[in-house]
Order: C-alpha cells, then structure tokens, then sequence
C-alpha cells in the first residue's frame, strides 16, 4: 500500500495517532519537505518516529515518483508531507501515477495553511482563490497573482497569498553545468510580499489604486501558523513591507473590502489601527 500521510503545520508530534502507526510499520517512508517545512530537523522527527526516513527533495519529488512507488503494490510505503497531502498541487500527482499502476493507496489527512488561516479571524467560506507569490527577479517580474488578488476584492472575498519557497534552485552559472550548485534556501517573507504587491499597486492607474488596493489598504501577515512562536499582525500594506515577523514560513491575507464585524472584533487583537470605521 501506498500511503500520503500529512504531517500538520507545528511540529513532530502534530502527526495524526494513524499517521504514526502506519509510518512505524512501513517499509520506507520518504519525509518531503520542499513544498513547505515543519520547522524542525530531519532528525528530530526520525527520534520521534523512532525510524529512519529517507529524504524526498525536490528532484526526487518532480522526477522519482517510479522510485518512490516501486514495491508499494507488495510492502507498505509512505510519503510524508508537512501540512495536508492535498495542500500543495504537487501531491495530487502521485495519486494519478498510484493509480497508473495499480498501486493501492490511502491518504491521512492533517490540518493545512489552507484551513489554519482562519486563525486570523477572517472567516474561511469568504476566501476566493488562493494565490502563490512568486519571487521577482532582474529579468521575471510576474504579476498575474494581482489579477486574481483583484477579482477576489472585486467579488468582496478575502485572498491568501502563500509566498515562495526557493529549495534547491541551481545557480544561475551552474544551469548549463551537468554538475549543479544550488542557492541557499529562501521562504519570502511578508514583508517581501507587500513590498512585490505595492509595486504593482504604484504602477496601477489612481483610478484602479483607489478601488482596488492602494497603500493604505489592510493586510495581515502571518508567521509559523500552528507553531508555538505563531505570530499574526495586521497592518496597511505600505507598512506591512517594514514588518518582520521572523522565522518562515510566512503567509499575507488580503481581506475582502467589507469585513464582518465579527471578524473585525478578531482581527483587532493584531493591530493598533481602529478597524470599527476603517474604510480602505
Ligand atoms: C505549498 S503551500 C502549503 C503546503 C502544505 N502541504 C499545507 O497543506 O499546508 C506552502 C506555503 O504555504 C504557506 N505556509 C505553509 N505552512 C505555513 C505556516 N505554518 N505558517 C504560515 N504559512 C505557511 C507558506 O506561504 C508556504 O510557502
């Protein structure tokens, strides 16, 4: 059997009891942590576990899935992923590739950034698309991400931004090499999302910057979600481009123009902007 087990969003023991049990008897478990990170060592889960587990990178992620798959039909494997398996559009994949090749599977489900936003206080069922926040650079600079951003302001839907994680990405010299060099790790930051979001709203016509967002608009930045360091601050978007809330991962909210009252009540406990007649 094939199993896709999610992790949570804290730490090692936020596994489910039937998560465990299946990692403790399986053959292999693969632990991938590219598309998000639990905030702790390999090493520390593997205490935990009391278990080895076989690193599962990016490479191995996108390409391997054969490798990964390979005896699942006769021996138990797991794949494990911190959040929810179905958190990250990578996973559905390996479901499809199981079912090419007649490997039965079974997925255990956990909390993810998707469902644990709603501790801001901004009710999930008012959320449109989520978007993902790419990292600019010299010469990509994409901004389909504001469309989406618009249309969910426009329809008065709040909108997660999950922010980029950079693992394992060669270096610009060593593309074309056969032998890669990688770049360090890097997980955008709030502060680098609003930064990214204002230079699209500074070149927006003032008609669009005043109906759609503009720098006075508010946002809420949210840090390590479901750890104990767990930090949310709300804060205009100009400001929220001189926030720092630490460690990744990082995730902003875009909330929808009209705020229930309750969820302004919540939302005030992160802010010393009075939200009762805030109007942007
Ligand atoms: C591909 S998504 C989430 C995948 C994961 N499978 C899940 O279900 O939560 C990764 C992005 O979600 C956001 N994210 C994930 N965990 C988070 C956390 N604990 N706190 C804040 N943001 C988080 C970050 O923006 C991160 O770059």
């Amino acid at each position: 059997m094939f199993y896709l087990i999610g992790l949570g969003l804290g730490d090692p023991t936020d596994i489910t009891v039937k998560g465990l049990e299946i990692v403790k008897r399986c053959a292999r478990v693969y632990l991938e942590m590219y598309t998000s990170i639990l905030g702790c060592p390999q090493e520390e889960l593997e205490a935990f576990y009391g278990r080895p587990l076989l690193l599962a990178d990016r490479d191995l992620v996108e390409q391997g899935a054969d490798e990964i798959l390979a005896g699942a039909g006769e021996e138990d494997v797991a794949l494990l992923v911190v959040g929810d398996p179905f958190g990250a559009t990578t996973h559905t994949d390996f479901i499809l590739r199981a079912k090419e090749k007649k490997v039965p599977y079974k997925v255990i489900h956990n909390a993810s950034i998707m469902n644990a936003i709603g501790c801001c206080g901004l009710q999930l069922y008012k959320f449109g698309e989520t978007v993902s926040i790419p990292y600019w650079d010299e010469t990509w600079k994409p901004d389909s991400f504001y469309d989406k951003i618009r249309l969910n302001r426009l329809n008065n839907m709040h909108t997660l931004c999950l922010l980029d994680i950079k693992v394992k990405e060669p270096t610009p010299e060593s593309l074309t090499r056969r032998r890669k060099e990688y770049q360090p790790p890097r997980f955008m930051t709030v502060a680098e999302a609003a930064q990214q979001i204002m230079t699209i709203v500074d070149k927006k016509d003032a008609l669009e910057r005043n109906t759609i967002l503009n720098e006075m608009s508010l946002c809420v930045g949210l840090a390590r979600v479901g750890h104990d360091s767990q930090r949310i601050v709300v804060n205009t978007l100009r400001k929220m481009t001189q926030t720092d809330l630490g460690a990744p991962l990082h995730s902003l909210v875009i909330p929808a123009k009209e705020i229930h009252p309750l969820e302004t009540e919540f939302l005030q406990q992160y802010t010393t902007i009075k939200l009762e007649d805030y109007n942007h």
